[in-house]
Protein backbone atom coordinates (compact mmCIF):
# COMPACT_ATOMS: atom_id res chain seq x y z
CA UNK A 1 0.00 0.00 0.00
CA UNK A 2 1.47 3.53 -0.97
CA UNK A 3 0.58 5.26 2.17
CA UNK A 4 2.16 8.43 0.45
CA UNK A 5 0.03 8.63 -2.14
CA UNK A 6 -2.82 7.74 -0.11
CA UNK A 7 -2.76 10.68 2.26
CA UNK A 8 -1.81 13.04 -0.57
CA UNK A 9 -3.99 16.09 -0.48
CA UNK A 10 -3.98 18.61 -3.56
CA UNK A 11 -5.68 21.79 -3.91
CA UNK A 12 -6.34 24.01 -6.17
CA UNK A 13 -6.76 27.79 -5.39
CA UNK A 14 -6.95 31.00 -7.82
CA UNK A 15 -3.66 31.46 -8.83
CA UNK A 16 -2.15 28.42 -6.40
CA UNK A 17 -1.90 25.01 -5.92
CA UNK A 18 -0.84 23.02 -2.89
CA UNK A 19 -0.35 19.37 -2.14
CA UNK A 20 -0.01 18.15 1.14
CA UNK A 21 1.37 15.05 1.97
CA UNK A 22 0.36 14.87 6.35
CA UNK A 23 2.93 11.44 6.77
CA UNK A 24 5.77 12.57 4.01
CA UNK A 25 7.54 10.73 7.09
CA UNK A 26 7.42 7.89 9.36
CA UNK A 27 6.99 9.41 12.96
CA UNK A 28 10.10 7.52 13.82
CA UNK A 29 12.19 9.17 10.93
CA UNK A 30 10.53 12.77 11.52
CA UNK A 31 12.01 11.81 15.59
CA UNK A 32 15.67 11.35 14.30
CA UNK A 33 15.49 14.05 11.56
CA UNK A 34 14.61 16.41 14.03
CA UNK A 35 17.15 15.65 16.60
CA UNK A 36 20.20 15.65 13.94
CA UNK A 37 18.87 18.77 12.37
CA UNK A 38 18.59 20.92 16.03
CA UNK A 39 22.13 19.68 16.59
CA UNK A 40 23.89 20.03 13.13
CA UNK A 41 22.60 23.55 11.77
CA UNK A 42 24.68 26.20 12.57
CA UNK A 43 21.96 28.53 13.63
CA UNK A 44 21.95 32.25 13.71
CA UNK A 45 19.66 35.14 14.12
CA UNK A 46 19.87 38.25 12.03
CA UNK A 47 18.49 41.69 12.58
CA UNK A 48 15.64 42.67 10.84
CA UNK A 49 14.30 46.05 9.95
CA UNK A 50 10.75 47.19 10.24
CA UNK A 51 9.85 50.79 9.58
CA UNK A 52 13.28 51.67 10.07
CA UNK A 53 13.77 50.08 13.87
CA UNK A 54 16.22 47.44 14.05
CA UNK A 55 14.44 44.12 15.41
CA UNK A 56 15.55 40.51 16.14
CA UNK A 57 14.62 38.25 13.89
CA UNK A 58 11.18 36.28 15.92
CA UNK A 59 13.14 32.94 15.11
CA UNK A 60 16.53 31.21 14.51
CA UNK A 61 17.62 30.20 11.18
CA UNK A 62 20.65 28.47 9.00
CA UNK A 63 20.60 28.81 5.02
CA UNK A 64 22.31 25.57 3.61
CA UNK A 65 23.31 24.87 -0.77
CA UNK A 66 24.72 23.67 -3.21
CA UNK A 67 26.84 26.55 -4.64
CA UNK A 68 27.78 29.56 -2.53
CA UNK A 69 25.49 32.23 -4.16
CA UNK A 70 23.91 34.25 -1.13
CA UNK A 71 19.74 34.39 -0.59
CA UNK A 72 18.40 37.57 0.62
CA UNK A 73 15.54 38.67 1.93
CA UNK A 74 13.67 41.24 4.32
CA UNK A 75 17.31 42.97 3.91
CA UNK A 76 18.99 39.95 5.14
CA UNK A 77 21.68 39.00 3.70
CA UNK A 78 22.49 34.71 4.14
CA UNK A 79 25.21 32.67 2.76
CA UNK A 80 25.15 29.35 2.49
CA UNK A 81 26.84 26.42 4.11
CA UNK A 82 27.18 22.84 2.01
CA UNK A 83 24.51 20.58 2.37
CA UNK A 84 25.04 18.26 5.23
CA UNK A 85 24.58 14.34 4.35
CA UNK A 86 21.15 14.33 6.52
CA UNK A 87 19.54 17.88 4.26
CA UNK A 88 20.78 15.33 0.65
CA UNK A 89 19.28 12.43 2.20
CA UNK A 90 16.01 14.60 2.55
CA UNK A 91 16.08 16.59 -0.45
CA UNK A 92 16.34 13.71 -2.63
CA UNK A 93 13.66 11.91 -1.09
CA UNK A 94 11.57 15.10 -1.39
CA UNK A 95 13.01 15.99 -5.50
CA UNK A 96 11.38 12.27 -5.75
CA UNK A 97 7.95 13.11 -4.45
CA UNK A 98 7.50 16.18 -5.87
CA UNK A 99 9.84 15.34 -9.64
CA UNK A 100 11.55 19.16 -8.79
CA UNK A 101 15.19 19.61 -8.51
CA UNK A 102 16.17 22.07 -5.15
CA UNK A 103 19.62 23.70 -4.89
CA UNK A 104 19.11 25.43 -1.41
CA UNK A 105 17.30 25.07 1.87
CA UNK A 106 16.36 27.63 4.77
CA UNK A 107 16.52 26.11 7.60
CA UNK A 108 14.04 27.74 10.79
CA UNK A 109 13.34 27.39 13.97
CA UNK A 110 10.81 28.05 16.03
CA UNK A 111 12.00 27.91 19.66
CA UNK A 112 8.27 28.51 21.00
CA UNK A 113 5.02 30.26 20.46
CA UNK A 114 7.35 34.03 20.36
CA UNK A 115 8.83 33.04 17.55
CA UNK A 116 7.15 33.23 14.35
CA UNK A 117 7.86 34.28 10.60
CA UNK A 118 5.29 37.82 9.43
CA UNK A 119 3.11 37.54 6.53
CA UNK A 120 5.01 37.45 3.38
CA UNK A 121 5.71 35.96 -0.33
CA UNK A 122 8.58 34.10 -1.38
CA UNK A 123 8.99 36.03 -4.40
CA UNK A 124 12.31 36.90 -3.99
CA UNK A 125 13.98 37.67 -7.97
CA UNK A 126 16.22 34.47 -7.44
CA UNK A 127 13.81 32.55 -6.95
CA UNK A 128 12.17 33.38 -10.57
CA UNK A 129 8.48 33.09 -12.08
CA UNK A 130 6.03 30.46 -9.80
CA UNK A 131 8.93 28.95 -8.00
CA UNK A 132 7.98 25.54 -6.19
CA UNK A 133 8.81 25.45 -2.61
CA UNK A 134 8.94 22.73 -0.94
CA UNK A 135 8.26 22.56 3.03
CA UNK A 136 9.09 20.17 5.70
CA UNK A 137 7.69 20.29 9.07
CA UNK A 138 9.11 18.87 12.22
CA UNK A 139 8.19 19.43 15.55
CA UNK A 140 5.29 21.05 17.41
CA UNK A 141 2.48 21.44 15.41
CA UNK A 142 2.01 25.26 13.86
CA UNK A 143 -0.72 26.63 11.95
CA UNK A 144 0.44 28.18 8.39
CA UNK A 145 -1.90 30.57 7.45
CA UNK A 146 -2.26 31.88 3.76
CA UNK A 147 -4.44 34.53 1.92
CA UNK A 148 -4.78 35.81 -1.42
CA UNK A 149 -3.37 39.20 -1.38
CA UNK A 150 -6.63 40.47 -3.49
CA UNK A 151 -9.50 38.11 -3.23
CA UNK A 152 -9.89 38.96 0.69
CA UNK A 153 -12.24 35.89 0.99
CA UNK A 154 -9.79 33.09 0.06
CA UNK A 155 -7.75 32.60 3.50
CA UNK A 156 -7.22 29.19 4.49
CA UNK A 157 -4.96 27.30 7.30
CA UNK A 158 -3.35 24.29 7.13
CA UNK A 159 -1.73 22.43 11.11
CA UNK A 160 1.38 21.26 9.53
CA UNK A 161 2.08 18.11 11.17
CA UNK A 162 5.64 16.29 12.28
CA UNK A 163 7.30 14.83 9.37
CA UNK A 164 4.66 16.28 6.71
CA UNK A 165 5.09 18.16 3.79
CA UNK A 166 3.64 21.16 2.12
CA UNK A 167 4.63 21.64 -1.67
CA UNK A 168 3.74 25.44 -2.72
CA UNK A 169 3.43 25.86 -6.61
CA UNK A 170 2.04 27.83 -9.40
CA UNK A 171 1.42 31.74 -8.35
CA UNK A 172 1.38 31.20 -5.15
CA UNK A 173 4.39 32.98 -4.28
CA UNK A 174 3.09 36.14 -6.38
CA UNK A 175 -0.66 36.05 -5.58
CA UNK A 176 -0.58 35.13 -1.54
CA UNK A 177 0.93 35.99 1.71
CA UNK A 178 1.73 33.10 4.16
CA UNK A 179 2.96 33.13 7.79
CA UNK A 180 3.28 31.41 11.12
CA UNK A 181 1.53 33.53 13.76
CA UNK A 182 2.72 33.93 17.02
CA UNK A 183 0.83 31.95 20.17
CA UNK A 184 0.39 32.51 23.46
CA UNK A 185 0.13 28.63 24.20
CA UNK A 186 2.81 27.02 26.05
CA UNK A 187 4.17 24.60 22.96
CA UNK A 188 7.19 22.96 22.15
CA UNK A 189 9.70 23.76 19.28
CA UNK A 190 9.00 23.42 15.85
CA UNK A 191 11.58 23.10 12.80
CA UNK A 192 10.81 23.90 9.35
CA UNK A 193 12.83 23.39 6.14
CA UNK A 194 12.09 25.23 2.73
CA UNK A 195 13.63 23.68 -0.20
CA UNK A 196 14.09 26.51 -3.06
CA UNK A 197 15.80 26.36 -6.21
CA UNK A 198 17.41 29.81 -6.79
CA UNK A 199 18.02 30.43 -10.44
CA UNK A 200 21.97 31.83 -10.73
O1 LIG B 1 7.76 27.71 8.91
C1 LIG B 1 7.05 27.59 7.91
O2 LIG B 1 6.24 26.68 7.78
C2 LIG B 1 7.12 28.61 6.81
C3 LIG B 1 8.50 29.13 6.56
C4 LIG B 1 8.51 30.17 5.50
O3 LIG B 1 7.50 30.64 5.05
C5 LIG B 1 9.78 30.65 4.95
O4 LIG B 1 10.85 30.30 5.47
O5 LIG B 1 9.75 31.38 3.95
FE1 LIG C 1 7.83 31.62 3.19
Amino acid sequence: MDLLKEGKQHLKLPNAEIEYYPNFLSEVKANRYFEIISDETNWQQDNIKVFGKTYKQPRLTGLYGETNQPYSYSNIIMYPRPFTKTIMTIKRDIEAISNEKFNTVLINLYRDGNDSNGWHGDNEKELGMNPVIASLSLGEVRPFHFKHRKLKEERYKINLQHGSLLLMKGEMQHHWLHQIAKTKKKIDPRINLTFRRLLN
